[in-house]
């Protein structure tokens, strides 16, 4: 099965509501959507989100770097030596994680598809079952409960809440869930980098104080402060996650090393990948740190990539926050692995199994 091309197409998918963070707040999924074809007529499927202010990736980087630096490198290729395939990804061009993930997602969809087994089982197999949380995005205190109280209804029973705006307001945001959801979820945070390593420390202790049990804080402090990050981590008893500080195997030895952090989000669009994702998964389940598979606003597409990977590598990822499908008003894909709430399920056909793609609209 050689590769023979790779054509690209833009798909826009409406959110159910805004999604905010201390980052940015987005209404709309637009993402890169990579389809690399084959002399076998198979074609696989990746996609790419525009995350500038983590991965520093906008479209037109993603579609410049697939059209004229990796497809010319990978066409003629064969799929069945996947590990060729995957370092001339990673070998040709720095940076441009969220490119090389997509076009990965669909050079490993198009390897399984060739042996006839969905993704997770050429990947070590597992249960093809998980469940994801819900994020819960920074707003008012009264909108952030309601929209707690409607996700524990429809069946999240975790929920990750976004902070990392104003302190103090934050420690009552927290609060006010964790009193509104008691005994009902579990509340993961996610700051995104909001906070300052000393602001992190007393918003913690306050809630830790409090009586508030937070099952992890994720990226408390700005993705390059590590001096900061292990300084949270040294003084709560929550576990702090790392985020946007850690991209690659490298920087998770490092962060694992200083003891920088409890927990890695191993998200796809960070790794540039399938194969680095691994790396990192097992790197962690070496030293005996956990891992949670993340996401960014990306639909089914490479949610189902990262589900794959999540249920082969469930012995070291034990946390899952793959919530883009949920946050979309429709599931633009008819394929192997289905987001019903926070239900996630694999069926038994071949790769990702990706059928069919609406509202797609091809790249000339
Ligand atoms: C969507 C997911 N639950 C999430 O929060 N992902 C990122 C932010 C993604 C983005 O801004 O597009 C995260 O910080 O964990
Ligand atoms: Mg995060």
């Amino acid at each position: 099965m050689k590769i023979t091309d790779i054509r690209l197409g833009m798909l826009k998918v409406p959110l159910k509501t805004p999604f905010k963070t201390a980052l940015r707040t987005v209404h709309e999924i637009e993402d890169v959507v990579v389809m690399v074809e084959t002399d076998t007529g198979h074609v696989g499927y990746g996609e790419a989100p525009a995350t500038a202010v983590i991965t520093g990736d906008i479209h037109g980087s993603i579609i410049e770097a697939i059209r004229t630096v990796i497809k010319p490198k990978l066409v003629g290729l064969d799929i069945s030596d996947l590990n060729h395939v995957t370092r001339v990804i990673q070998n040709c061009i720095m940076k441009n994680y969220s490119a090389k993930a997509a076009v990965e997602i669909a050079v490993y969809d198009l390897f399984a598809q060739l042996y006839g087994a969905p993704l997770y089982k050429m990947l070590g197999g597992g249960v093809p079952k998980l469940t994801t949380d819900l994020t819960i995005s920074v707003d008012y205190i009264d909108k952030m409960v309601a929209d707690s109280l409607d996700a524990v209804d429809r069946g999240f029973e975790t929920l990750k809440v976004k902070v990392g705006k104003d302190i103090g307001v934050d420690i009552e945001r927290v609060k006010a869930i964790y009193a509104a959801v008691e005994g009902r979820a579990l509340i993961r945070l996610d700051a995104n980098q909001g906070w300052t390593a000393k602001e992190a420390v007393y918003a913690l202790h306050k809630l830790e104080d409090a009586g508030v049990r937070l099952e992890l804080v994720e990226q408390p402090v700005k993705a390059l402060d590590i001096d900061g990050l292990k300084y949270v981590t040294d003084r709560v008893h929550t576990p702090v996650m790392a985020d946007e500080t850690t991209f690659s195997p490298r920087e998770v030895i490092e962060l694992i090393k200083m003891r920088a952090a409890d927990i890695i989000n191993i998200k796809l669009m960070k790794t540039g990948g399938i194969s680095n994702a691994i790396k990192i998964a097992d790197i962690c389940s070496f030293y005996d740190m956990q891992c949670m598979i993340g996401c960014m606003l990306e639909t089914s597409i490479s949610v189902s990539a990262a589900v794959h990977l999540a249920v082969a590598k469930s012995d070291v990822i034990t946390k899952v926050d793959l919530d883009g499908p949920s946050l979309c008003s429709f599931d633009p894909v008819e394929g192997n692995v289905l987001f019903e709430g926070a239900d996630i399920s694999i069926e038994d056909t071949p790769g990702l199994g990706i059928r069919s793609i609406k509202g797609l609209n091809m790249l000339a």
